[in-house]
C-alpha cells in the first residue's frame, strides 16, 4: 500500500489562563515562574505577584506564556513614563521602581555565581546615578517599505523587526529629543532614502553627534538636506559610507581634539566608531570605584586587558609604576597611546592583540604584574581566566557586561586559586535587563 507523506499536526498550545506566583527576573527581565514542574517566562510579569498568564509557545524544557491579568501585583510596580514603552524594545524594566530594579538585577547575578558554588558574597552597594537621559550612545535601526516608498526609523519593536518610530526617548539625551520628532521627515526628503542603515547617536563628549550608515553615496542635493537639518538641530552629522569612511556634513566641523570626555583630571579621546562607554555619570564612578577597590599605588604594575582606548589604564597610570594596555581593534590602540601622549603619561603602554587566541595569551608575561582588569565584551574572558594559574597578580578586577560569561569565569578563576573578595552592580543600563558588574578576585 501507498504511504502518502502525513506533516505532524501541529501541537496544540494550551491557551486557557492560569495563575503563577512570580519568583524572580531572568536575563531579558522576563518574570520566572514554576508551573507543574516546568519553569515559564512571562514578559511583564515582576517577582512576588499572582498573575494570570497564556501560554505562547510550550517547549519541553520551559513554557513562554504572555501576562493575561495581575491579580496581585508587586509594591515596587510602577506607572513606566515613556509613552513608547509598551510597544518599543529599547528598555523592558520601566514598570519596575528603580531601586528595585538593582535589587532584582543583584538577585540575578547571585543566583547565577550560586549555581558554580559562590554563595553568600561580600556584596557592596551598587552604584547608582540619574535613571533617564543617561544613554551617551544609542543607534537607532531603519526600515525602507518599497510598497509606500517610506523609510522607519526608531527602535525595534520587541521581539519584532519591525520598527516602532519614536519621537522621544527616555534614555536618550535631551539634546536628541528634538531631533527624534523631526527625523522621519527629514530621512524621507531624501533621494537615496533606501540606501539608510542604522544611525547611530552620540554625545559622549560636549557636543551631540550624529552618524548615519549608508550602503550608497548620498547626492549633493541629500546631504544639502543633511546640513541644514543638523544645523537647526544643533548637533554634528557624519556620514558613514560603505567603505566605513566618515563625511562630515556638519557646518562648524569638529576636530579630531575635540572628540573626547573628561576622566579624572584626564582627557580620554575617543574614535567616533570604537567602543565608549555609553552611561558617562556611571563610567566616572565605575573607574573611580576601580582605583579605589585595586588601591593602586606606586608600588604597582597592572595589566588592562580589554582596555579600549585607556579609560581605566589611563587613570590609573597616574596611581600606578606602569600600565600595559591590551586590546584587539588596532584603532583603538592607537587612540590609547594618543592619549597617552596628550595626557603626558609616560608610564603606560598600548599593546594590539586578538585575546581570544592561545598564541597571543602565550605571548603575556604573567608573572609581570600584580594587578589585572578584565573587561570583556559579553562573550567574557574565559580562555585567559583558564590560564590563571600562572598569574602573579593578587587583585584581579573583573567588570561584567554579561553575568553568564562572569559566572563561567568566576568558576575559573576560583578554581585556580582566587576567591571574590568583593562584588557590586554598576547602574550602566537603568530600565534595561543589561547588567553591569564588578568583582574583585583576591588570592
Ligand atoms: C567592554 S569593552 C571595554 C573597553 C574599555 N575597557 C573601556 O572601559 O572603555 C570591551 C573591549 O574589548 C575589545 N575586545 C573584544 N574582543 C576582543 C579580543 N578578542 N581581543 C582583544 N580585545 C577585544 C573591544 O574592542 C572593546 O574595546
Amino acid at each position: 500500500m501507498v504511504q502518502l507523506f502525513k506533516s505532524a499536526k501541529p501541537k496544540k498550545t494550551n491557551n486557557k489562563p492560569y495563575q503563577v506566583k512570580i519568583e524572580s527576573l531572568d536575563n531579558q527581565a522576563r518574570g520566572v515562574a514554576r508551573h507543574k514542574g516546568k519553569v515559564v517566562f512571562v514578559e511583564g510579569a515582576l517577582p512576588n505577584e499572582t498573575v494570570l498568564v497564556q501560554n505562547i509557545a510550550d517547549k519541553k524544557q520551559f513554557t513562554e506564556a504572555k501576562l493575561h491579568k495581575i491579580i496581585q501585583a508587586s509594591n515596587d510596580r510602577v506607572q513606566a513614563e515613556c509613552k513608547w514603552y509598551a510597544q518599543c524594545g529599547g528598555c523592558q524594566l520601566q514598570h519596575l521602581n528603580t531601586n528595585a530594579q538593582i535589587d532584582e538585577k543583584q538577585k540575578f547575578v547571585a543566583g547565577l555565581l550560586g549555581k558554580v558554588g559562590l554563595h553568600a558574597l561580600n556584596w557592596q552597594p551598587a552604584l547608582q546615578g540619574q535613571a533617564t537621559y543617561y544613554r551617551n550612545r544609542s543607534r537607532l535601526a531603519t526600515w525602507y517599505e518599497g510598497k509606500q516608498d517610506y523609510l522607519h526609523v526608531g527602535f525595534r519593536q520587541r521581539k519584532s523587526k519591525k520598527i516602532v518610530e519614536i519621537d522621544s526617548c527616555l534614555i536618550m539625551p535631551q539634546a536628541f529629543q528634538g531631533v527624534l520628532s523631526e527625523l522621519p521627515q527629514a530621512l524621507n526628503k531624501l533621494q537615496g532614502k533606501k540606501h539608510l542603515g542604522h544611525i547611530e547617536f552620540n554625545h559622549v563628549g560636549e557636543t551631540p553627534i550624529m552618524l548615519i550608515k549608508t550602503n550608497e553615496q548620498l547626492s549633493i542635493h541629500d546631504q544639502q538636506i543633511l546640513t541644514n537639518f543638523a544645523a537647526s538641530n544643533k548637533v554634528n552629522l557624519y556620514i558613514l559610507d560603505a567603505a566605513d569612511e566618515l563625511i562630515d556634513l556638519s557646518v562648524h566641523q569638529l576636530k579630531s581634539s575635540e572628540l573626547y570626555y573628561p576622566l579624572e583630571a584626564l582627557k580620554i579621546h575617543y574614535n567616533l566608531t570604537d567602543f565608549v562607554q555609553v552611561n558617562h555619570q556611571m563610567n566616572q564612578a565605575m573607574v573611580q570605584q576601580a582605583i579605589d577597590w585595586l588601591a593602586a599605588s606606586k608600588e604597582d604594575t597592572i595589566l588592562d586587558m580589554f582596555c579600549g582606548s585607556g579609560n581605566f589604564a589611563l587613570p590609573l597610570a597616574k596611581m600606578a609604576q606602569y600600565v600595559l594596555g591590551i586590546e584587539g581593534s588596532d584603532e583603538a590602540v592607537q587612540q590609547a597611546k594618543r592619549n597617552a601622549q596628550l595626557n603626558n603619561l609616560t608610564n603606560v603602554e598600548f599593546q594590539q592583540m586578538d585575546l581570544a587566541k592561545t598564541d597571543s595569551l602565550q605571548q603575556i608575561d604573567w608573572l609581570k604584574y600584580n594587578k589585572m582588569i578584565l573587561d570583556p565584551s559579553r562573550e567574557g574572558a574565559f580562555g585567559i581566566c583558564q590560564s590563571s594559574a600562572n598569574w602573579h597578580a593578587s587583585k584581579v578586577l573583573y567588570v561584567a557586561c554579561d553575568a553568564n560569561s562572569l559566572m563561567r569565569d568566576s568558576a575559573e578563576l576560583v578554581s585556580h586559586g582566587y576567591h571574590i573578595e568583593k562584588i557590586g552592580l554598576i547602574d550602566m543600563f537603568p530600565h534595561t535587563a543589561h547588567v553591569e558588574t564588578m568583582a574583585l578576585f583576591s588570592k
